[in-house]
């Protein structure tokens, strides 16, 4: 595919199937160097399947998938990628340690595996950062819901990625763990890494977010500014939800609220 310096993920026309049914239908996304891109759209619309598909984890039937330029099926540097995927309640297996699963992020940037002082340091920072580090000998099962995800979130910042991708980074979180999350994803879009984030509504993230697109039904339906908060949509508009009214607690959330702390916003694309 034709090489664009700056788009650190691209896909053009990716079509895949879970399960012989068509979930994405013939999509386009790209995120380019610095952006911050969140991926939209009600449940079942594609968002999972549209990062997964992006890092290799769900095969495509049709279309192009890249990397930094690089066709997936040639792409081999995993170390300037960060993935946090969906959060999910079942553990299966032997717990793991805190420490355990924020190393096996780091994996890709050693050699052989092999753990030098400079991989243990970048381990502790990850924790630091998401507030974890005082938690790092324990087994990931006693953690809570917004715990593990900080987790998640260090094994994939200790790989010191250029392009961190996301999957409903906020869901079941609690709201300190949400702000030490937005936080912490601040820092790192500082730094200059590229994020794409599924998110069920743009909430504390929003001020972070560059675009916005959003998926219906496998297809794109949307690739621009982010979507204001619901009372700004006329109902009319297709960035409303699906069912074509706003989700319960949205409407009289404004988004130049000046009461001083940001709101927690919801958005309109349950
Ligand atoms: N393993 C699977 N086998 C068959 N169908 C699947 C499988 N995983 C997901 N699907 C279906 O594919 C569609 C898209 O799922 P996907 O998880 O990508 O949606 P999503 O937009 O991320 O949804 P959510 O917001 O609920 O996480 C859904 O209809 C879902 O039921």
């Amino acid at each position: 595919m034709e090489r664009q310096d700056d788009t650190v993920v691209s896909l053009r026309g990716v079509r895949a199937e879970l399960g012989s049914r068509p979930v994405l239908r013939g999509i386009d996304l790209a995120v380019r160097r610095g952006e911050v891109v969140a991926l939209l759209g009600a449940n079942g619309s594609g968002k999972s399947t549209a990062v997964r598909s992006a890092i290799g984890q769900v095969p495509v039937t049709a279309g192009e998938v890249a990397l930094f330029g690089t066709p997936l099926g040639r792409f081999r540097d995993w170390a300037r990628v960060g993935y946090v995927p969906q959060r999910t309640t079942t553990e299966g297996g032997v717990p793991a340690t805190v420490t355990e699963i924020v190393s096996a992020g780091r994996l890709a940037r050693t050699r052989f595996g092999l753990f030098r002082g400079a991989d243990r340091a970048a381990v502790r920072e990850a924790l630091e950062r998401v507030g974890m580090a005082d938690r790092a000998k324990d087994p990931v099962t006693a953690l809570s819901g917004g715990q593990h995800q900080r987790v998640l979130i260090a094994r994939a910042l200790a790989v010191e990625p250029e392009l961190l991708i996301m999957d409903e980074p906020m869901a079941g979180v609690d709201l300190a763990s949400q702000e030490v999350l937005a936080h912490t994803l601040r820092e790192e879009v500082g730094r200059g890494t590229a994020v794409l984030l599924v998110l069920h509504e743009l909430g504390p993230l929003e001020p972070l977010i560059d675009r916005a697109v959003v998926l219906r039904d496998g297809c794109v339906l949307h690739d621009g500014p982010p979507p204001r908060a619901s009372a700004d949509i006329p109902p009319s508009s297709p960035l409303r939800s699906s069912r074509g009214y706003p989700q319960p607690g949205h409407d009289h959330v404004h988004p130049h609220d000046a009461s001083g702390a940001a709101p927690i916003r919801t958005g309109p694309l349950s």
